[in-house]
């Protein structure tokens, strides 16, 4: 069992109240209210921006330099990859670049990004790695397992298709052999409930991310 499996096991309920959340159900069965997913797109965005500083915090917090490249292949994933297709993606359900920028964040985005970026900061690269694993490998996680149930008109097939298609499956396949080789170096034994009491955190703070698309009202 990898490092991930074993903090998932650790931290089960929270981790099932993120990827099997209602949103996610509904997504799933496209049954989720297009205000909801159009709440979550904009935040989405606010979100990445401090997603991508958290993983250049990575690089600051490495001490080699193929660490340093592992956080900076991060970095161009989250600035040359998943923010075009973001963008891209908003603009197709009628969100400008200027109504992104010009709205602020939710404190549900505010809560998870910043109690992300604070863990890290104060703690070790492990640390701030297990902060950020389950948004990169649960979102692969969510994508996989919705792929095979929709059919291509279905209303949310470019999400789905996205993070279930093989290139993001791919670099959260990397993440999850990386978290595995940090813990191997920088974990005793008695780190594991520590650990896994950040990861189930973070688990809830994604769940309730999701929970801010569902309760949006317009
Ligand atoms: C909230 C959230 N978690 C994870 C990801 C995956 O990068 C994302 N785009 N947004």
């Amino acid at each position: 069992m990898d490092i991930f499996e074993r903090f998932k096991t650790a931290a089960r309920a929270d981790w099932d109240s993120y990827v099997d959340h209602a949103f996610v159900r509904q997504m799933a069965d496209g049954t989720l209210p297009q205000p909801a997913f159009r709440e979550y797109l904009v935040q989405d965005y606010l979100f990445l921006i401090q997603f991508a500083r958290a993983n250049a915090l990575a690089i600051y917090k490495s001490r080699t330099l193929a660490d340093m490249r592992k956080a900076q292949s991060a970095v161009s994933a989250i600035l040359d990859v998943e923010m075009d297709l973001h963008v891209r993606l908003c603009a197709r359900w009628g969100i400008s670049a200027q109504e992104l920028e010009a709205t602020p964040e939710h404190a549900a985005t505010v809560a998870y990004t910043r109690f992300v970026l604070d863990r890290g900061a104060a703690g070790d690269l492990l640390e701030l790695n297990v902060a950020l694993s389950p948004c990169v490998i649960g979102y692969a996680e969510i994508g996989r397992t919705l792929l095979p149930k929709i059919s291509p008109d279905h209303p949310y097939a470019e999400w789905i298709g996205e993070y279930g298609g093989d290139a993001y499956q791919e670099i959260a396949a990397n993440a999850r052999a990386y978290l595995d080789d940090l813990a191997r170096r920088f974990m005793p034994a008695n780190r594991f409930d520590e650990l896994a009491s950040l990861f189930a955190a973070a688990s809830r703070l994604e769940a309730d991310f999701w929970q801010m698309g569902l309760d949006a009202k317009d």
